[in-house]
């Protein structure tokens, strides 16, 4: 799919940051451990990841309910059919956290291998260890990983940070017969909402610190469940730093301050102020000083600190500052495949290596053909585009539609003249 922008677009108008990718395709796959009904507010459901997580599901039994005008999903789960999976191709992030459902209901799970954005080296091998730390066999199959056994409570140390491997751990710990302790835990926003949403069905979960987790199951599925999903950082920085750029006046409306303190100091540092009430921003041209927006240097890390997938926007805002700017990120160091996309709206002005991009500001953009290389670089060359001289064109923004909730809506919204192509 392309996008056609003629730019540059001064943007004026309104957008409501939707509940988080983050935590809704990892609420989604736990649903599956409650014999009971759940209800997901502020579920985003137009996210194409979302999307695949519920049509796989929907092919191993599972039924959804869907109320559009409130953003809401209900999800039954009556007897999972693992037998007739059909196709494994389910080219998300998260699949790894559907086998902690299928152990508890079938004894076994088939699950597809972890797909993602590729945004370098993404290894699964912790999973393995979690499954197998709590009483399971695990075996890679050529199309799927089969686990196998009866989880039981058991320890799981993390030699490192892993936001996916600790929401595999809790999800399978609560159903687990027994006490699970877990070591060295990488407790994020997202990680939290798993928790009080496996606690609301019933969960004992207990946080020691935020490195230890501990968790007392009884190996039976949970209950019922209502809960509403924490509003995206991810998406609220990219709406705020867009704002701050097009010169118009922006309101972001539920924005998840708590989570993204870290993220909004920087924009401080680099001269953005922002006019901010209880969970609304505002961004219009006075927000900018009369120095404009001053060049800055970040790392890219674990939270509370700027997470990986705010690079490519900060990347962005460095085109506007007076100077040099540099992003590091000591987590996905190969994570630069955009910027040589994002480069051809301001050539010379970005040099890309690993680990490292360094951007030469303040530049004019112009018009460019892109093609998307991830879910973020694809929304940071969507922006590029809005503010580029002449018409643009961004390929391949399926990416950017995995992670933003109703894009043409909320584009519109802000005015946004854009065209979708097939
Ligand atoms: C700590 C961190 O920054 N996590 C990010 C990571 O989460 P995500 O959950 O995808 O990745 P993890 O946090 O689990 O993994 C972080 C690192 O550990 C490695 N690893 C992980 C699991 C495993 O079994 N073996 C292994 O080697 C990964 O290759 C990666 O380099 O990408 C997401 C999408 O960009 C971001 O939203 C998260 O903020
Ligand atoms: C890379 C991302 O997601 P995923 O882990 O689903 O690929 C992201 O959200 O930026």
């Amino acid at each position: 799919m392309e996008l056609r922008i003629s730019g540059p677009q001064r943007l004026n108008g309104s957008v409501t940051v939707s509940g988080a990718k983050n935590s809704a395709t990892r609420v989604l796959a736990a649903a599956l451990v409650t014999n009971g009904r759940v209800t997901l507010r502020n579920f985003p459901l137009a996210l194409e990841d979302a999307k695949a997580k519920m049509s796989f599901l929907s092919g191993l039994g599972v039924e959804f309910e869907q109320r559009q005008d409130r953003s809401e999903l209900m999800v039954t789960v009556p007897d999972l059919s693992l037998e007739d999976i059909q196709s494994f191709d389910l080219p998300i992030r998260t699949t790894y956290l559907l086998a902690a459902g299928m152990l508890a209901r079938c004894g076994y799970a088939r699950i597809p291998y972890p797909g993602g954005c590729k945004i370098g080296s993404r290894g699964y091998d912790l999973h393995m260890m979690v499954w197998r730390e709590l009483g399971c066999e695990v075996e890679e199959k050529p199309d799927y990983i089969e686990i196998r056994g009866r989880l039981v409570g058991g320890q799981v140390d993390f030699p490192m940070s892993t936001v996916g491997g600790t929401e595999n751990a809790l999800i399978c710990a609560a159903v687990a017969r027994g006490e699970t302790l877990i070591r060295n835990a990488y407790v994020t926003p997202e990680v939290r909402d798993l928790v009080a949403f496996l606690r609301e069905m019933g969960a004992r979960v207990k946080l020691e610190g935020t490195s230890l987790i501990r968790v007392e199951g009884d190996g039976a599925l949970l209950g019922d469940a209502s809960f509403s999903i924490m509003p995206d950082r991810i998406e609220a920085l990219t709406w705020i730093i867009l704002g701050a750029v097009t010169e118009g006046t922006v309101f972001v409306n539920n924005v998840p301050f708590d989570t993204m303190e870290v993220s909004l100091l920087h924009l401080r540092d680099a001269g953005v102020d922002l006019f901010a009430n209880s969970d609304t921003v505002m961004v219009s041209p006075d927000c900018i000083g009369e120095h404009g927006v001053q060049p800055f240097e970040l790392a890219t890390g674990t939270h509370p600190g700027v997470i990986s997938d705010m690079q490519s926007f900060f990347a962005f805002l460095g085109l506007f500052a007076n100077g040099r700017s540099v992003v590091f990120d000591y987590r996905y160091p190969e994570r630069i495949a955009y910027a040589h996309e994002l480069a051809k709206f301001a050539p010379g002005a970005i040099e890309a290596e690993p680990g490292r991009i360094t951007v030469h500001g303040p530049r004019r953009l112009s018009a460019a053909q892109v093609a998307s290389t991830d879910l973020r670089g694809s929304m940071a060359q969507i922006m590029a585009a809005i503010c580029a001289e002449g018409e643009s064109r961004v390929h391949g923004v399926e990416l950017a539609l995995r992670g933003y909730n109703e894009l043409p809506k909320k584009l519109a919204a802000l005015g946004a003249e854009v065209v979708w192509r097939a």
